[in-house]
């Protein structure tokens, strides 16, 4: 879920009008496919969108087939997704065996001495559509929404983030030190997993029985741990519901020590693409704040059920910076 850009780029010459149509959301998604299984955005990539798009709003609703014909369209829509995924894998084992190999989280699995079979890998392949992309096109929409909403920290953050271009050559691409000289960014991401929560928290089995604050967990008992309660504690964070980035820069943005922040989980679970997740917010907010700048185009709502997004995806208007006019509608 990204912001929906629809851009009209206008040359200096006002009368002259390019219509560029996209949505993130379409981009992010090719980009992944492209990691995944190196495959260049066009009709497939796209009518793959169009059926995992129908798979995720299956998750958002009750799990009654009978009841629910959203349900019921993901079921299907799942079935079709793993269908052309299982093609293309059988096709990549083929090449892969003659010899002809591409440098892809497919390959990888396919060439890895995992054993997995074909619907191994494409159930895989499946969840990594899912875990890799939902999550993070759903952040970048709500740090674009709060940041809005916080003109200061916009402005704090564009200052960070024209500092870094300063520095360097027109389009020449950020590197890992760059990412690491991004503090009040890091403030940003932390702040906007803080309050949006979009993994509201997670299931685990008690393995033994747990004794804790009084209570008894009895063994083999599932334990939701709430991590919209912890984060948005006032015990934990003053002021808890208040986007504040700057409460990152004292203390670590916690008022207590403990373990009171974890939008990624913890333990041997521990989400696997943290890491890249912050980096792909980060580096998106470095292209948007220095390249372009924006008005809410339309007024949108926060939902917290399921889970936390926009109403609408938060569509916005932008504006190339540096005075050259592009409107977008
Ligand atoms: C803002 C973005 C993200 C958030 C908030 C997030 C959050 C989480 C959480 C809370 C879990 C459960 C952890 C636990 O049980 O302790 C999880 C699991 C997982 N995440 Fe993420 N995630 C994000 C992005 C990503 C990305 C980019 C990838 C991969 C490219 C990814 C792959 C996974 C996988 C594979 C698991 C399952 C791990 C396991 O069960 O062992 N996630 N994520």
């Amino acid at each position: 879920m990204l912001p929906r850009f629809r851009l009209q780029a206008r040359g200096p010459v006002s009368h002259i009008r390019v219509a560029q149509h996209f949505t993130l959301a379409r981009i992010t998604f090719e980009l992944t496919v492209k990691q995944l299984m190196s495959f260049d955005p066009g009709e497939w990539t796209e009518s793959l969108r169009k059926e995992y798009v129908l798979v995720i709003e299956g998750f958002f609703t009750v799990a009654l087939p009978i009841f629910s014909t959203t349900y019921s369209r993901a079921i299907k829509a799942r079935t079709k997704v793993a269908e052309a995924l299982s093609l293309i894998v059988k096709q990549r084992r083929k090449q892969s065996e003659a010899g002809e190999k591409k440098k892809d989280m497919l390959e990888t699995l396919l060439a890895g001495d995992y054993g997995f079979s074909d619907e191994h890998i494409v159930d895989f392949l499946l969840a990594l559509l899912v875990a890799g992309y939902e999550t993070t096109s759903t952040i970048i929409t709500l740090a674009v929404k709060f940041l809005t909403e916080t003109p200061l920290a916009l402005a704090q953050l564009k200052e960070e983030h024209d500092q870094i271009r300063a520095k360097k050559r027109e389009n020449e691409a950020l590197e890992w030190s760059d990412y690491k000289s991004m503090p009040f960014t890091q403030c940003v991401v932390n702040e906007t997993l803080r309050v949006a929560n979009i993994i509201g928290g997670i299931f685990r089995r008690a393995m033994t029985d747990i004794h804790i604050k009084g209570y008894t967990i009895p063994k083999g008992w599932k334990v939701f741990a709430s991590f919209r309660a912890v984060h948005l504690d006032r015990d934990h964070f003053k002021d808890a519901r208040s986007f504040n980035p700057w409460r990152w820069q004292e203390n670590s943005g916690t008022t207590s020590a403990g373990n009171v922040f974890t939008p990624f989980g913890g333990g041997p679970r521990l989400c696997p693409g943290y890491e890249l997740a912050r980096v792909e917010l980060s580096v998106f907010l470095h292209h948007l704040v220095t390249r372009l700048s924006w008005v809410p185009a339309e007024e949108d709502k926060l939902v917290f059920f399921p889970t936390t997004r926009t109403q609408k995806r938060y569509p916005i208007n932008v504006q190339r910076r540096n005075h050259v006019h592009v409107q977008v509608v």
